[in-house]
């Protein structure tokens, strides 16, 4: 819910983006059937757009708890002495600029060019919004299928407008989850044919 929330802001502020997604959908699937999960692999840059939403807006910003097992020392000097407890901040470190370039922008074609290769399960460690290693989110597969699949529902079954003219409030609220600090207000008009909203 909250990288939804996140993602339809995203958009919303970012209308080219918007389109761009509806007419992969309408190219790949049509206005004829509901998109399914299978349909998933053939949308790009849907992907590529959830991928920007965990960059930006991860829902976990800092991953506590860790305790480092041994001395280690880092190449840039830090000296960690073991049982030192350790806080990583992948908020800042998907936003780096000696990583990513125009950091804070909305930039989802990255991920089908410079950052092709990147994905966010843990093996990149660019880009950690699930964190990495043993102790990563369990439910990542899961959280992955149904923000992906629910967006397309959405993004495929409504035109998406604000109600009013300004910006979404991209406000970040503080805590150790990441919600937006004001609410999303939407305004949905159906694009489909009326049969395909019966239950
Ligand atoms: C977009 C959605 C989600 C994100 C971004 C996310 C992210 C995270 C992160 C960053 C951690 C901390 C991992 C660490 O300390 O290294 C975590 C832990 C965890 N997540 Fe998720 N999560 C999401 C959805 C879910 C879902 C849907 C479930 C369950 C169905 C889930 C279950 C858990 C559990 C049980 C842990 C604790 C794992 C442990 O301590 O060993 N998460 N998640």
């Amino acid at each position: 819910m909250v990288t939804l929330t996140w993602a339809l802001s995203l958009l919303l502020n970012n209308k080219t983006e918007l389109k761009r997604v509806q007419e992969e959908i309408n190219i790949h699937i049509g206005n004829e059937r509901k998109v399914e999960e299978s349909d998933i692999s053939k949308l790009e840059y849907l992907q590529a757009v959830v991928k920007e939403t965990l960059r930006l807006y991860p829902p976990s910003p800092i991953i506590t708890f860790r305790a480092a097992m041994e001395d280690c020392t880092f190449s840039c000097g830090y000296h960690i002495p073991a049982g030192t407890h350790l806080m990583v901040n992948a908020w800042k470190i998907h936003r780096d600029g000696d990583v990513w370039e125009d950091p804070q922008d909305f930039k989802p074609q990255r991920f089908l060019t410079t950052h092709k290769h990147v994905d966010v399960r843990g093996q990149n460690f660019e880009l950690v919004p699930f964190s990495s290693g043993r102790r990563a989110c369990p439910g990542a597969s899961l959280a992955l299928r149904v923000v992906h699949l629910t967006l397309a529902r959405l993004l495929q079954s409504f035109e998406i407008d604000s109600p009013s003219d300004e910006a979404v409030d991209m406000t970040e609220s503080f805590g150790l989850t990441n919600l937006k600090a004001t609410p999303l207000q939407v305004l949905l008009t159906p694009r489909l044919h009326p049969k395909l909203y019966e239950l």
